[in-house]
């Protein structure tokens, strides 16, 4: 049997399905590596009902990849299909990788330093696994790629928007796939909808009738919200200061910035929403305000770019599975037209308000647009392999 495997290599999991390659993509199996960078990691295989769970201990993203490889090694695999979060200017759809493509996309891994090495490892690492397949790789960057230029643009001389210094916006699949369901469960009520992608990393991204037309990701995947380790919207002040003053390496303003800021710095214990929701003191409670106050802040500033609000969306890790986050964020909402019905989102149901604005959760399926990408592109190039 023909099967695509689909590689999604986030900042602290990695998620991946195999679907048979009929007419359209079927479900085999799927699973993830869950708390990459902690102590403990884990994998978590379903097949149907059965699952099965393995503890991994403090693994990095090439061991959590190998652990995926061995779990589908005896698949006959014809396609895989990855999730890239860095396409640049270039790559606005789905693209076949070759040795011409990923040494373009290698360039592109100081944009995006916690994702883009991963993924393109994950494309070696699966090349080597199964030979015969096509690479195909779905960018993060592709959805965002027909923003206005105003919001595209820094302010800075012109020449640095054509060096490619400008907002790309990142979560991508994410966001097709929320627009794609979004189109589906309702057609006529998301004219104009906010989707909050809170995972260890966090975007907001404003879309109009499923268009994206804004999002708080910028050049890099730092800007915007704050995340798991990530810092977010940081005043450049800073870095210069950090840079001038405090006598700081780029390399370690990297790290600071990427690995040691966000809810694991402001709470001094962990990037992981669970474990501050379950630690109870006080740096952890700010930690999480912190976060719940910058994702309000900005759900206004997305609904000033819409024009009004018909639709907010929860996704991602957090979004789909912390009621109490939700609350927090929606809590002064209610000028908006935002109001929270409290016993539906306790139950994480797919509608969880009970005013204007239209609250949802929507758990977010960036393995079935990759997949269906794979599909379009294998279609499109007459492949013997589907039909
Ligand atoms: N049940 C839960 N309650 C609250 N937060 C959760 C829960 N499950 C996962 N998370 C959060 O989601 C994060 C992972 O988000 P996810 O979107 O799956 O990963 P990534 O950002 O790596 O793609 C975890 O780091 C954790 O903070
Ligand atoms: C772009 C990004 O931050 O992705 P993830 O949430 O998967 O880490
Ligand atoms: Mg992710």
């Amino acid at each position: 049997m023909s099967n695509i495997l689909t590689l999604n290599a986030g900042s602290a999991t990695i998620k991946f399905s195999v679907y048979h390659a009929g007419t359209s993509p079927v479900l085999r199996l799927s699973g993830h590596v869950d708390a990459l960078g902690s102590d403990d990691a884990t994998l978590t295989v379903g097949h149907g009902e059965s699952r099965h769970f393995r503890h991994l201990g403090p693994i990095d993203h090439a061991a959590g990849i190998r652990a995926i490889l061995e779990e589908v090694a005896s698949e006959h695999i014809v396609a895989v299909g990855h999730r890239i979060v860095h396409g640049g200017t270039e790559h606005d759809a789905p693209a076949l990788l070759d040795e011409a493509v990923l040494s373009d996309l290698e360039q592109l891994s100081a944009f995006a330093p916690l994702h883009q090495p991963h993924n393109l490892a994950g494309v070696r690492a699966a090349m080597a696994a199964f030979p015969q397949a096509v690479q195909i790789g779905c960018f993060d960057t592709a959805f965002h790629r027909g923003h206005p230029w105003v919001n595209d643009a820094f302010a800075l001389p012109r020449e640095y928007y054509a060096k490619g210094i400008r907002r790309y916006g990142f979560h991508g699949l994410s966001y097709r796939y929320i627009a794609e369901e979004l189109a589906r469960i309702d057609p006529d009520g998301h004219e104009r909808c906010v989707v909050a992608h809170l995972g260890n990393g966090a975007s907001l991204c404003a879309l109009r009738d499923g268009h994206s037309v804004s999002s708080t990701m910028g050049f890099s995947a730092l800007d915007g919200l704050p995340m798991g380790t990530r810092c977010g919207q940081l005043d450049p002040g800073v870095v210069l200061y950090l840079f001038q003053q405090e006598g700081m390496s780029a390399e370690q303003i990297s790290d600071l910035l990427y690995l040691e800021s966000g809810l694991k710095g402001l709470s001094g214990l962990s990037n992981d929403m669970r474990v501050l929701q379950d630690s109870g003191t006080k740096e952890s409670q700010q930690a999480i305000d912190y976060f719940a106050f910058r994702i309000r802040r900005e759900i206004g500033a997305m609904a000033a770019v819409l024009g009004g609000l018909d639709c907010l969306v929860f996704t991602g890790g957090i979004g789909e599975n912390s009621a109490a986050l939700r609350a927090k964020v929606c809590a002064d909402l209610g000028w908006l037209g935002i109001a929270l019905q409290d016993e539906a989102n306790s139950r994480n149901d797919p509608v969880i308000s009970d005013g204007k604005v239209v609250v949802r959760v929507v758990p977010t399926n960036e393995e079935l647009v990759i997949a269906r990408s794979v599909f379009n592109l294998l279609d499109r190039q007459g492949s013997p392999e589907t039909p």
